[in-house]
Protein backbone atom coordinates (compact mmCIF):
# COMPACT_ATOMS: atom_id res chain seq x y z
CA UNK A 1 0.00 0.00 0.00
CA UNK A 2 1.46 3.66 -1.31
CA UNK A 3 0.16 4.95 2.10
CA UNK A 4 2.33 2.85 3.99
CA UNK A 5 5.49 3.29 2.10
CA UNK A 6 5.21 6.55 2.88
CA UNK A 7 6.03 8.17 6.05
CA UNK A 8 6.28 12.05 5.58
CA UNK A 9 8.79 14.03 4.30
CA UNK A 10 11.07 16.83 5.79
CA UNK A 11 9.91 19.84 6.58
CA UNK A 12 11.38 22.75 4.16
CA UNK A 13 15.00 23.70 4.68
CA UNK A 14 16.15 26.94 3.52
CA UNK A 15 19.14 26.43 1.14
CA UNK A 16 21.14 28.62 3.11
CA UNK A 17 20.96 26.15 5.70
CA UNK A 18 21.93 22.91 4.16
CA UNK A 19 24.73 20.92 3.01
CA UNK A 20 26.06 20.62 -0.32
CA UNK A 21 26.05 17.07 -0.46
CA UNK A 22 26.20 15.13 -4.23
CA UNK A 23 22.58 14.54 -5.76
CA UNK A 24 21.16 11.36 -4.72
CA UNK A 25 22.43 11.94 -0.83
CA UNK A 26 20.28 12.22 1.61
CA UNK A 27 20.48 15.85 2.60
CA UNK A 28 19.10 18.89 0.43
CA UNK A 29 21.40 18.62 -2.30
CA UNK A 30 22.90 20.81 -5.14
CA UNK A 31 20.41 19.68 -7.51
CA UNK A 32 17.38 21.10 -5.07
CA UNK A 33 19.43 24.12 -4.39
CA UNK A 34 19.91 24.68 -8.27
CA UNK A 35 16.21 24.37 -8.86
CA UNK A 36 14.98 25.93 -5.55
CA UNK A 37 11.81 28.21 -6.21
CA UNK A 38 11.84 30.42 -3.37
CA UNK A 39 12.22 34.38 -3.89
CA UNK A 40 15.76 34.83 -3.06
CA UNK A 41 16.11 37.20 0.16
CA UNK A 42 13.27 36.01 1.82
CA UNK A 43 14.02 32.75 2.63
CA UNK A 44 15.54 32.20 5.97
CA UNK A 45 13.69 36.00 7.30
CA UNK A 46 10.17 35.58 6.66
CA UNK A 47 9.34 32.47 4.64
CA UNK A 48 7.83 29.30 6.34
CA UNK A 49 8.31 31.38 9.13
CA UNK A 50 4.78 31.83 10.14
CA UNK A 51 3.16 28.29 8.58
CA UNK A 52 4.23 25.67 11.43
CA UNK A 53 2.48 22.25 10.73
CA UNK A 54 1.95 20.45 13.56
CA UNK A 55 3.14 16.93 10.93
CA UNK A 56 5.63 17.38 9.05
CA UNK A 57 5.31 18.89 5.39
CA UNK A 58 4.63 16.63 2.43
CA UNK A 59 6.59 18.15 -0.42
CA UNK A 60 4.45 19.08 -3.93
CA UNK A 61 6.38 19.53 -7.42
CA UNK A 62 3.31 21.34 -9.68
CA UNK A 63 4.40 20.92 -13.28
CA UNK A 64 1.81 22.84 -15.57
CA UNK A 65 1.15 25.79 -12.89
CA UNK A 66 0.12 28.54 -15.38
CA UNK A 67 -3.17 26.24 -16.10
CA UNK A 68 -6.70 26.95 -14.65
CA UNK A 69 -6.55 23.41 -12.82
CA UNK A 70 -2.54 24.36 -11.37
CA UNK A 71 -4.24 27.88 -10.08
CA UNK A 72 -7.44 25.92 -8.33
CA UNK A 73 -4.24 23.33 -6.59
CA UNK A 74 -2.05 26.31 -5.48
CA UNK A 75 -5.08 27.54 -3.47
CA UNK A 76 -5.97 23.87 -2.20
CA UNK A 77 -2.15 23.11 -1.55
CA UNK A 78 -2.00 26.53 0.50
CA UNK A 79 -5.30 26.06 2.81
CA UNK A 80 -3.70 22.06 3.16
CA UNK A 81 -2.89 21.33 6.64
CA UNK A 82 -0.07 18.51 5.19
CA UNK A 83 1.20 19.84 1.72
CA UNK A 84 3.49 22.51 0.65
CA UNK A 85 4.46 23.16 -2.81
CA UNK A 86 8.10 22.61 -3.39
CA UNK A 87 8.44 23.35 -7.19
CA UNK A 88 5.66 25.47 -8.95
CA UNK A 89 6.64 24.92 -12.98
CA UNK A 90 5.79 26.77 -15.70
CA UNK A 91 7.51 28.07 -18.80
CA UNK A 92 5.98 31.20 -19.43
CA UNK A 93 5.76 32.44 -15.32
CA UNK A 94 9.10 31.43 -15.10
CA UNK A 95 11.23 33.59 -12.56
CA UNK A 96 7.83 35.16 -11.56
CA UNK A 97 5.56 34.78 -8.24
CA UNK A 98 3.32 32.06 -7.23
CA UNK A 99 0.15 33.79 -6.65
CA UNK A 100 -2.32 32.65 -3.69
CA UNK A 101 0.14 31.21 -1.71
CA UNK A 102 0.66 32.27 1.36
CA UNK A 103 3.15 29.72 3.39
CA UNK A 104 5.66 31.05 1.82
CA UNK A 105 7.43 33.16 -0.92
CA UNK A 106 7.67 31.21 -3.94
CA UNK A 107 8.76 32.03 -7.68
CA UNK A 108 7.66 29.69 -10.93
CA UNK A 109 10.27 27.82 -12.45
CA UNK A 110 10.52 26.02 -15.75
CA UNK A 111 11.64 22.24 -14.88
CA UNK A 112 12.65 20.20 -17.87
CA UNK A 113 11.86 16.52 -17.73
CA UNK A 114 15.15 16.02 -17.05
CA UNK A 115 15.54 18.19 -14.15
CA UNK A 116 12.41 16.58 -12.84
CA UNK A 117 14.07 13.13 -12.81
CA UNK A 118 17.08 14.52 -10.91
CA UNK A 119 14.70 15.97 -8.30
CA UNK A 120 13.05 12.43 -8.26
CA UNK A 121 16.88 11.04 -7.70
CA UNK A 122 16.49 13.26 -4.51
CA UNK A 123 13.90 11.44 -2.54
CA UNK A 124 10.99 12.32 -0.44
CA UNK A 125 13.44 15.11 0.88
CA UNK A 126 13.02 16.92 -2.32
CA UNK A 127 9.65 16.18 -3.62
CA UNK A 128 7.13 13.69 -2.01
CA UNK A 129 3.96 14.24 -4.70
CA UNK A 130 4.43 15.29 -8.88
CA UNK A 131 1.54 16.55 -9.91
CA UNK A 132 0.95 16.96 -14.14
CA UNK A 133 -1.29 19.52 -14.61
CA UNK A 134 0.16 19.56 -18.94
CA UNK A 135 -1.69 19.12 -21.34
CA UNK A 136 -2.94 15.76 -23.23
CA UNK A 137 0.23 13.72 -24.61
CA UNK A 138 3.15 16.22 -22.71
CA UNK A 139 3.40 14.35 -19.41
CA UNK A 140 4.73 10.99 -20.67
CA UNK A 141 8.70 12.47 -20.76
CA UNK A 142 8.45 13.72 -17.52
CA UNK A 143 6.44 10.23 -15.71
CA UNK A 144 9.30 8.65 -17.88
CA UNK A 145 12.72 10.56 -15.89
CA UNK A 146 10.30 10.31 -12.72
CA UNK A 147 9.84 6.77 -12.96
CA UNK A 148 13.39 6.02 -14.00
CA UNK A 149 14.80 8.00 -10.73
CA UNK A 150 12.24 6.49 -8.01
CA UNK A 151 13.57 2.55 -9.93
CA UNK A 152 16.61 3.39 -7.66
CA UNK A 153 14.76 4.74 -4.82
CA UNK A 154 14.14 2.64 -1.88
CA UNK A 155 10.41 2.22 -0.96
CA UNK A 156 9.86 4.72 1.78
CA UNK A 157 11.31 7.06 -0.62
CA UNK A 158 9.04 6.60 -3.70
CA UNK A 159 7.39 9.78 -5.04
CA UNK A 160 3.79 9.63 -5.91
CA UNK A 161 2.50 10.80 -8.82
CA UNK A 162 -1.07 12.18 -9.76
CA UNK A 163 -1.66 13.14 -13.68
CA UNK A 164 -4.34 15.52 -14.59
CA UNK A 165 -4.50 14.57 -18.04
CA UNK A 166 -5.88 11.59 -20.17
CA UNK A 167 -2.73 10.02 -21.00
CA UNK A 168 -3.09 7.23 -18.53
CA UNK A 169 -6.58 6.81 -17.41
CA UNK A 170 -6.88 3.75 -20.10
CA UNK A 171 -3.76 2.08 -18.58
CA UNK A 172 -3.31 -1.14 -19.27
CA UNK A 173 0.06 -2.24 -17.25
CA UNK A 174 -1.72 -2.32 -14.00
CA UNK A 175 1.06 0.46 -13.23
CA UNK A 176 -2.06 3.32 -13.12
CA UNK A 177 -4.85 3.88 -10.66
CA UNK A 178 -7.60 5.56 -11.61
CA UNK A 179 -8.76 8.38 -9.12
CA UNK A 180 -11.97 8.79 -8.82
CA UNK A 181 -12.71 7.47 -5.05
CA UNK A 182 -16.07 7.49 -4.82
CA UNK A 183 -16.13 4.58 -7.63
CA UNK A 184 -13.11 3.07 -7.03
CA UNK A 185 -11.63 3.34 -3.19
CA UNK A 186 -10.34 0.64 -2.65
CA UNK A 187 -8.49 0.15 -5.63
CA UNK A 188 -6.79 3.58 -5.15
CA UNK A 189 -6.21 2.53 -1.54
CA UNK A 190 -4.85 -0.75 -2.18
CA UNK A 191 -2.29 0.48 -5.47
CA UNK A 192 1.40 -0.20 -4.55
CA UNK A 193 2.94 1.93 -7.40
CA UNK A 194 1.79 5.35 -6.36
CA UNK A 195 0.87 6.25 -9.83
CA UNK A 196 -2.84 8.00 -9.83
CA UNK A 197 -4.41 9.35 -13.53
CA UNK A 198 -7.41 11.57 -12.16
CA UNK A 199 -10.32 11.41 -14.00
CA UNK A 200 -11.93 13.70 -16.42
CA UNK A 201 -14.30 16.29 -15.78
CA UNK A 202 -17.14 15.42 -17.62
CA UNK A 203 -16.21 11.84 -16.88
CA UNK A 204 -16.06 12.16 -13.24
CA UNK A 205 -19.89 13.70 -13.00
CA UNK A 206 -20.83 11.09 -15.87
CA UNK A 207 -19.61 8.19 -13.67
CA UNK A 208 -21.20 9.52 -10.42
CA UNK A 209 -24.48 10.10 -12.26
CA UNK A 210 -24.81 6.15 -13.61
CA UNK A 211 -22.71 4.25 -11.67
CA UNK A 212 -25.66 3.27 -9.04
CA UNK A 213 -28.00 2.07 -12.06
CA UNK A 214 -25.81 -0.46 -13.12
CA UNK A 215 -27.10 -2.87 -11.89
CA UNK A 216 -30.45 -1.78 -13.68
CA UNK A 217 -29.20 -1.07 -16.97
CA UNK A 218 -30.96 -2.53 -19.95
CA UNK A 219 -28.69 -3.85 -22.05
CA UNK A 220 -29.82 -3.59 -25.49
CA UNK A 221 -29.63 0.32 -25.42
CA UNK A 222 -27.15 2.67 -24.12
CA UNK A 223 -27.47 5.65 -21.79
CA UNK A 224 -26.86 9.09 -22.96
CA UNK A 225 -25.20 12.04 -21.96
CA UNK A 226 -25.62 15.62 -22.79
CA UNK A 227 -23.29 18.05 -21.22
CA UNK A 228 -22.38 21.44 -20.81
CA UNK A 229 -19.27 22.98 -19.19
CA UNK A 230 -18.12 26.42 -18.68
CA UNK A 231 -15.19 27.18 -21.19
CA UNK A 232 -12.63 27.21 -18.66
CA UNK A 233 -12.58 23.16 -19.39
CA UNK A 234 -10.84 24.27 -22.27
CA UNK A 235 -8.31 25.21 -20.57
CA UNK A 236 -5.81 28.53 -21.30
CA UNK A 237 -4.37 27.70 -25.07
CA UNK A 238 -7.05 30.32 -27.16
CA UNK A 239 -9.44 28.78 -28.74
CA UNK A 240 -13.06 28.84 -29.93
CA UNK A 241 -14.29 27.09 -27.32
CA UNK A 242 -12.74 29.98 -24.98
CA UNK A 243 -12.83 32.80 -26.72
CA UNK A 244 -15.32 34.95 -24.86
CA UNK A 245 -16.73 37.14 -28.24
CA UNK A 246 -17.39 33.49 -30.16
CA UNK A 247 -19.52 32.44 -26.63
CA UNK A 248 -21.26 35.38 -26.29
CA UNK A 249 -25.04 34.64 -26.53
CA UNK A 250 -23.72 30.97 -27.86
CA UNK A 251 -23.79 27.49 -26.78
CA UNK A 252 -21.03 25.61 -28.96
CA UNK A 253 -21.24 21.61 -29.47
CA UNK A 254 -18.59 19.54 -29.98
CA UNK A 255 -17.11 16.21 -30.64
CA UNK A 256 -20.61 14.57 -31.37
CA UNK A 257 -19.21 11.22 -31.11
CA UNK A 258 -16.16 9.50 -29.86
CA UNK A 259 -15.11 12.41 -27.20
CA UNK A 260 -12.16 10.62 -25.53
CA UNK A 261 -14.72 11.28 -22.19
CA UNK A 262 -17.21 8.89 -23.97
CA UNK A 263 -14.47 6.06 -24.50
CA UNK A 264 -13.49 6.96 -20.69
CA UNK A 265 -17.14 6.98 -18.65
CA UNK A 266 -17.46 3.56 -20.56
CA UNK A 267 -14.54 2.13 -19.83
CA UNK A 268 -14.20 3.01 -16.57
CA UNK A 269 -17.95 2.07 -15.74
CA UNK A 270 -17.35 -1.60 -17.55
CA UNK A 271 -14.70 -1.92 -14.83
CA UNK A 272 -17.05 -1.48 -12.05
CA UNK A 273 -19.92 -4.31 -13.34
CA UNK A 274 -19.94 -7.20 -11.34
CA UNK A 275 -20.98 -10.55 -12.89
CA UNK A 276 -24.48 -10.92 -12.63
CA UNK A 277 -25.20 -6.93 -14.16
CA UNK A 278 -26.32 -6.57 -18.09
CA UNK A 279 -22.68 -4.96 -19.19
CA UNK A 280 -19.37 -6.20 -18.04
CA UNK A 281 -15.63 -7.10 -19.53
CA UNK A 282 -17.70 -9.67 -22.01
CA UNK A 283 -20.41 -6.85 -22.76
CA UNK A 284 -18.86 -4.29 -22.09
CA UNK A 285 -20.79 -0.84 -21.62
CA UNK A 286 -20.77 2.20 -24.09
CA UNK A 287 -22.08 5.23 -23.22
CA UNK A 288 -23.21 8.01 -25.66
CA UNK A 289 -21.99 11.49 -24.99
CA UNK A 290 -22.21 14.75 -26.28
CA UNK A 291 -20.03 18.11 -24.61
CA UNK A 292 -21.09 21.24 -25.39
CA UNK A 293 -19.06 24.48 -24.05
CA UNK A 294 -21.31 28.04 -22.59
CA UNK A 295 -20.35 31.52 -22.09
CA UNK A 296 -19.85 30.83 -17.92
CA UNK A 297 -16.17 30.22 -16.58
CA UNK A 298 -16.85 27.11 -14.45
CA UNK A 299 -19.14 24.33 -13.89
CA UNK A 300 -20.77 21.37 -15.63
CA UNK A 301 -23.66 20.66 -16.06
CA UNK A 302 -25.07 16.94 -17.39
CA UNK A 303 -28.42 15.87 -18.35
CA UNK A 304 -28.18 11.47 -18.26
CA UNK A 305 -30.50 9.48 -19.54
CA UNK A 306 -30.11 5.62 -18.22
CA UNK A 307 -32.46 3.09 -19.76
CA UNK A 308 -33.79 0.38 -17.13
CA UNK A 309 -34.40 -2.84 -17.57
CA UNK A 310 -36.94 -2.11 -15.06
CA UNK A 311 -39.18 0.16 -13.92
CA UNK A 312 -38.30 2.29 -11.24
CA UNK A 313 -40.53 5.34 -9.76
CA UNK A 314 -38.70 8.44 -9.12
CA UNK A 315 -38.95 7.44 -5.50
CA UNK A 316 -36.92 4.14 -6.01
CA UNK A 317 -34.09 6.58 -7.62
CA UNK A 318 -34.10 8.75 -4.54
CA UNK A 319 -33.20 5.89 -2.55
CA UNK A 320 -31.06 3.74 -4.82
CA UNK A 321 -28.78 7.07 -5.30
CA UNK A 322 -29.11 8.12 -1.31
CA UNK A 323 -27.81 4.37 -0.12
CA UNK A 324 -25.45 4.11 -2.88
CA UNK A 325 -23.75 7.78 -1.68
CA UNK A 326 -24.33 7.51 1.93
CA UNK A 327 -21.43 8.90 4.07
CA UNK A 328 -19.90 10.59 0.69
CA UNK A 329 -18.78 14.19 1.26
CA UNK A 330 -17.76 15.38 -2.06
CA UNK A 331 -21.00 13.69 -3.77
CA UNK A 332 -24.44 14.76 -2.68
CA UNK A 333 -27.87 13.98 -3.50
CA UNK A 334 -30.47 15.99 -4.01
CA UNK A 335 -34.46 15.72 -5.39
CA UNK A 336 -34.85 18.57 -6.99
CA UNK A 337 -32.28 19.36 -10.45
CA UNK A 338 -29.07 20.82 -8.92
CA UNK A 339 -27.75 24.12 -10.85
CA UNK A 340 -24.35 24.34 -12.54
CA UNK A 341 -24.13 28.09 -10.92
CA UNK A 342 -25.09 26.59 -7.30
CA UNK A 343 -22.12 24.42 -7.90
CA UNK A 344 -19.39 26.86 -8.76
CA UNK A 345 -16.54 26.92 -7.33
CA UNK A 346 -17.71 23.95 -4.56
CA UNK A 347 -15.50 20.64 -4.07
CA UNK A 348 -18.34 18.46 -4.43
CA UNK A 349 -20.81 16.69 -7.25
CA UNK A 350 -24.61 17.22 -7.03
CA UNK A 351 -26.69 14.69 -8.31
CA UNK A 352 -30.56 15.31 -8.67
CA UNK A 353 -33.52 16.18 -10.81
CA UNK A 354 -34.84 12.12 -11.01
CA UNK A 355 -37.52 11.87 -13.33
CA UNK A 356 -38.66 8.85 -14.95
CA UNK A 357 -41.55 8.64 -17.95
CA UNK A 358 -45.18 8.64 -16.30
CA UNK A 359 -46.39 5.48 -17.28
CA UNK A 360 -43.15 3.94 -15.96
CA UNK A 361 -43.58 5.18 -12.28
CA UNK A 362 -47.34 4.88 -12.10
CA UNK A 363 -48.27 1.31 -13.44
CA UNK A 364 -44.94 0.09 -13.72
CA UNK A 365 -46.21 -1.59 -17.14
CA UNK A 366 -44.23 0.65 -19.83
CA UNK A 367 -43.00 -0.75 -22.81
CA UNK A 368 -39.10 -1.90 -22.69
CA UNK A 369 -38.52 0.98 -24.66
CA UNK A 370 -40.06 3.47 -22.48
CA UNK A 371 -37.97 2.53 -19.05
CA UNK A 372 -35.44 4.81 -18.63
CA UNK A 373 -34.00 6.97 -15.64
CA UNK A 374 -33.57 10.77 -16.41
CA UNK A 375 -31.01 12.54 -14.32
CA UNK A 376 -28.75 15.62 -13.81
CA UNK A 377 -25.39 16.30 -12.20
CA UNK A 378 -23.47 19.18 -11.81
CA UNK A 379 -20.08 19.69 -10.49
CA UNK A 380 -17.01 22.54 -11.13
CA UNK A 381 -14.98 21.32 -13.74
CA UNK A 382 -11.94 22.68 -12.03
CA UNK A 383 -12.23 21.64 -8.50
CA UNK A 384 -14.32 18.06 -8.02
CA UNK A 385 -13.77 17.78 -11.73
CA UNK A 386 -9.72 18.43 -11.74
CA UNK A 387 -8.09 19.62 -8.90
CA UNK A 388 -9.72 18.70 -5.93
CA UNK A 389 -10.40 15.53 -6.77
CA UNK A 390 -6.20 15.29 -7.92
CA UNK A 391 -5.90 16.46 -3.54
CA UNK A 392 -8.58 13.59 -2.60
CA UNK A 393 -6.15 11.21 -4.92
CA UNK A 394 -3.28 12.63 -3.08
CA UNK A 395 -4.51 12.45 0.47
CA UNK A 396 -5.50 8.83 -0.20
CA UNK A 397 -1.94 7.61 -1.48
CA UNK A 398 -0.12 9.69 1.56
CA UNK A 399 -2.41 7.99 3.87
CA UNK A 400 -4.06 10.45 5.49
CA UNK A 401 -7.37 11.66 5.87
CA UNK A 402 -9.00 11.87 2.14
CA UNK A 403 -10.95 15.07 3.11
CA UNK A 404 -7.64 16.95 4.53
CA UNK A 405 -7.62 20.26 2.82
CA UNK A 406 -10.64 19.89 1.09
CA UNK A 407 -13.41 22.95 1.90
CA UNK A 408 -16.29 20.58 2.79
CA UNK A 409 -18.94 23.17 5.06
CA UNK A 410 -20.94 24.68 2.03
CA UNK A 411 -23.54 21.71 1.33
CA UNK A 412 -26.39 21.95 -1.39
CA UNK A 413 -29.15 24.09 0.38
CA UNK A 414 -31.54 21.29 -1.30
CA UNK A 415 -29.72 18.34 -0.57
CA UNK A 416 -32.01 15.51 1.66
CA UNK A 417 -29.29 15.07 3.80
N1 LIG B 1 -9.68 22.63 -17.40
C1 LIG B 1 -10.44 21.63 -16.94
O1 LIG B 1 -11.61 21.83 -16.62
C2 LIG B 1 -9.89 20.27 -16.77
C3 LIG B 1 -8.66 19.92 -17.27
N2 LIG B 1 -8.21 18.64 -17.14
C4 LIG B 1 -6.93 18.27 -17.68
O2 LIG B 1 -5.91 18.84 -16.86
C5 LIG B 1 -4.79 19.20 -17.65
C6 LIG B 1 -4.50 20.68 -17.44
O3 LIG B 1 -5.65 21.41 -17.85
P1 LIG B 1 -5.74 22.98 -17.78
O4 LIG B 1 -5.19 23.46 -16.50
O5 LIG B 1 -7.12 23.33 -18.15
O6 LIG B 1 -4.77 23.36 -18.98
P2 LIG B 1 -4.20 24.75 -19.39
O7 LIG B 1 -4.14 24.81 -20.86
O8 LIG B 1 -4.97 25.82 -18.69
O9 LIG B 1 -2.72 24.71 -18.78
C7 LIG B 1 -1.75 23.85 -19.28
C8 LIG B 1 -0.48 23.99 -18.46
O10 LIG B 1 0.55 23.20 -19.04
C9 LIG B 1 1.69 24.00 -19.39
N3 LIG B 1 2.14 23.49 -20.69
C10 LIG B 1 1.46 23.52 -21.86
N4 LIG B 1 2.15 22.89 -22.82
C11 LIG B 1 3.29 22.44 -22.23
C12 LIG B 1 4.42 21.72 -22.70
N5 LIG B 1 4.52 21.33 -23.98
N6 LIG B 1 5.42 21.44 -21.83
C13 LIG B 1 5.35 21.85 -20.53
N7 LIG B 1 4.29 22.56 -20.04
C14 LIG B 1 3.29 22.84 -20.88
C15 LIG B 1 1.19 25.42 -19.40
O11 LIG B 1 2.10 26.37 -18.87
P3 LIG B 1 3.30 27.00 -19.64
O12 LIG B 1 2.86 27.16 -21.07
O13 LIG B 1 3.55 28.30 -18.95
O14 LIG B 1 4.41 26.02 -19.46
C16 LIG B 1 0.06 25.39 -18.39
O15 LIG B 1 0.57 25.58 -17.09
C17 LIG B 1 -5.16 18.85 -19.09
O16 LIG B 1 -4.66 17.58 -19.41
C18 LIG B 1 -6.67 18.83 -19.06
O17 LIG B 1 -7.19 18.01 -20.05
C19 LIG B 1 -8.91 17.70 -16.46
C20 LIG B 1 -10.13 17.99 -15.92
C21 LIG B 1 -10.71 19.30 -16.06
C1 LIG C 1 -14.87 22.60 -22.60
C2 LIG C 1 -13.73 21.66 -22.92
O1 LIG C 1 -13.08 21.80 -23.93
N1 LIG C 1 -13.51 20.66 -22.08
C3 LIG C 1 -12.46 19.70 -22.24
C4 LIG C 1 -12.52 18.72 -21.12
C5 LIG C 1 -11.45 18.95 -20.11
C6 LIG C 1 -10.97 17.63 -19.53
O2 LIG C 1 -11.39 17.07 -18.56
O3 LIG C 1 -10.09 17.14 -20.31
P1 LIG C 1 -9.14 15.85 -20.35
O4 LIG C 1 -9.93 14.64 -20.50
O5 LIG C 1 -8.33 16.07 -21.58
O6 LIG C 1 -8.33 15.85 -19.13
C7 LIG C 1 -12.60 18.90 -23.53
O7 LIG C 1 -13.71 18.63 -23.96
O8 LIG C 1 -11.57 18.43 -24.01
Amino acid sequence: MVAAMHGGAQTNAPPSQTSSAPVGSRSYSTMARRFASRAAGSIGRRSYSTHQPSKPALRVGLIGARGYTGRELIKLIDGHPQFELAYVSSRELAGKPVPNYTKAQINHVNLSAQQVGELTREGRQAVDVWIMALPNNVAAPFVAEINNAAAQLPPDQQPVVVDLSADYRFDTTGQWAYGLPELHRASLRNSTTGRISNPGCYATGSQLGIAPLLPYLDSTRLPSVFGVSGYSGAGTKPSPKNDPNFLQDNLIPYAPVNHIHEREIGHSLTRLCKPEYPFGSQNPLKVQFSPHVAPFFQGIALTLHVPLRLSMSVKDMVEVYREFYQGERLVHVVESAPLVRDNSEKHYAVVGGFAVPPHGEDTGAAQLAERRAVLNVTLDNLLKGAATQAIQNMNIAMGIDEYAGIPLTDKPTMSLD
